[in-house]
């Protein structure tokens, strides 16, 4: 019997960040966010018949450390960042098969605007667009969109969920076969298939149709990553496809488990869901190479660096741990704060102890460590990076595959990535050898 097949992406969102810009490898003498460098990233991704490549986002500027955004702004901590909707069309103009991931938020957008726009992106690149919908847990990015807190966890999924109804509503207004267009009679719609919509709901007043013709895959790819339990129920009402967390592979077995549960208890089919497992990764022609590769993320941001990344994302100023504390102590604080419950604090405790007694230093030597991914982060020749995604792959069900990505410079790991793991890849019979599909719809339900 013929190997099931991944599915591969490249998430190039960290690749401007965390001192990744001057990294040897990185492209000298180009700074983000020249659409060059980008447009680059597109082709030698297709080159290896990549599914897609993603990027993920947010809006705020990181503000947890210190109450402050000037160290962020300083160090290039999830700054400078930008819209990666108009990058993504110039990529998608350089190629013709690989897929693009854009990430909005669905607590501050709104349907009707991300609908049409989706629909728009999807007709612009042929059939090629995803939306990566996220429920952002960082409050610089809730402030911007006139929010004083995050919302309530739970209630931001509620939303999400919602959102989601919207947007399908819009997408199915205008039947695939509507548009006339005929020259000889001057009709350019056929009316009788274009459907008002007339949503009201709890977060959503919304009337439609869309006013745009219906486009390629008719209802653009959606994909999601909730982690927590209720993130991963909304997973399965809303996501075509899933991105998981890059954690151990016993949790990562968990989480394909209470995915499939909540697929199955709303009437989806698990077999045809596929999880993008998020994989930091560094790919050498040795493994020596690589380890060195992997080694410099640990000298590639200050201490003050990575005190802000933690901070943004934990929802905690960890500017004012005391000399010693129990993580138990910081994780109900970061509860209390409504961010995510499953963040680095969460994961350390499993490591440590959550009643532990630890100190500030041991909290920075693990912290610098999970900032910049090198904690996470793959590294080595080409087969014994194979053996180890084959071996995920397998134990979390053969369905799916991994976006790649926090790689420690672009342009080089992306090319060790398609020069070298991906021709070891089909040697195995694991990966697609050339693009058979048109859509990224349909890439990504290649078996
Ligand atoms: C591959 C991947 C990409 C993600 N991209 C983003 C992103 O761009 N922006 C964001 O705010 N959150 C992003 N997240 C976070 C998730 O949307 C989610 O909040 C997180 O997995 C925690 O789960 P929870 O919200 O259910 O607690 C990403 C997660 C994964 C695994």
């Amino acid at each position: 019997m013929a190997k099931a097949r991944m599915h591969l992406g490249f998430d190039f969102s960290y690749s401007h960040m965390g001192g990744r810009w001057r990294m040897p490898g990185a492209w000298p003498g180009r700074t983000f966010p020249d659409v060059e460098m980008f447009e680059e990233i597109a082709r030698i991704a297709e080159r290896g018949c990549l599914d897609m490549v993603f990027s993920g986002d947010g809006t705020g500027i990181p503000d947890t450390w210190q109450g402050s955004p000037d160290a962020a702004i300083e160090w290039g901590i999830s700054w400078p960042r930008q819209d990666l909707n108009p990058i993504m069309v110039a990529m998608s103009r350089v190629t013709k098969h690989l897929g693009f991931g854009l990430t909005y938020s669905s607590t501050f957008m709104h349907p009707y605007y991300m609908a049409r726009l989706m629909n728009s992106l999807d007709h612009v690149t042929k059939g090629r667009i995803a939306m990566n919908l996220v429920t952002s847990t960082r409050k610089s990015d809730a402030a911007n969109f006139g929010f004083d807190a995050l919302m309530e966890h739970n209630s931001r999924y509620e939303r999400m969920e919602e959102f989601i109804d919207v947007c399908r509503k819009l997408w199915d207004s205008a039947e695939p076969d509507c548009m006339l267009w005929d020259f000889e009679s001057g009709r350019v719609t056929d009316p009788a298939k274009v459907h008002h919509v007339k949503h009201e709901g709890k977060f959503f007043k919304v009337e439609g149709a869309l006013n745009t013709p219906p486009s390629p895959q008719g209802r653009p790819v959606v994909i999601q990553a909730g982690g927590s339990p209720r993130g991963v129920q909304a997973s399965a009402y809303v996501a075509d496809y899933i991105f998981g967390p890059d954690m151990a592979l016993a949790r990562q077995v968990k989480h394909r488990a209470a995915l499939d549960k909540a697929l199955l208890a709303i009437g989806r089919d698990p077999t045809k869901v596929g999880i993008l497992w998020q994989t930091p990764i560094v790919v050498g022609e040795t493994e020596a190479e690589a380890h060195a590769q992997r080694d410099r993320l640990l000298t590639s941001i200050p201490q003050e660096a990575v005190g802000v990344f933690l901070s943004y994302n934990n929802g905690y100023d960890f500017s004012t741990l005391p000399a010693r504390f129990t993580l138990q102590e910081v994780q109900e604080k970061i509860i209390a704060a409504n961010a995510s419950p499953i963040g680095f604090v969460y994961e350390l405790a499993l490591e440590l102890g959550e009643t532990t007694e630890i100190s500030r230093e041991t909290f920075f030597e693990h912290g610098i460590k999970s900032a910049t991914s090198y904690d996470k982060t793959i590294a080595g020749s080409a087969s014994q990076v194979a053996d180890i995604l084959e071996e995920a792959f397998e134990a979390t069900g053969s369905r799916g595959g991994f976006m790649f990505g926090h790689t420690v410079s672009v342009p080089a790991d992306l090319i060790r990535l398609v020069d070298l793991l991906v021709p070891e890849l089909q040697r195995r019979g694991r990966f697609r050898t050339e693009y058979k599909t048109r859509t990224l719809r349909e890439h990504l339900g290649e078996e």
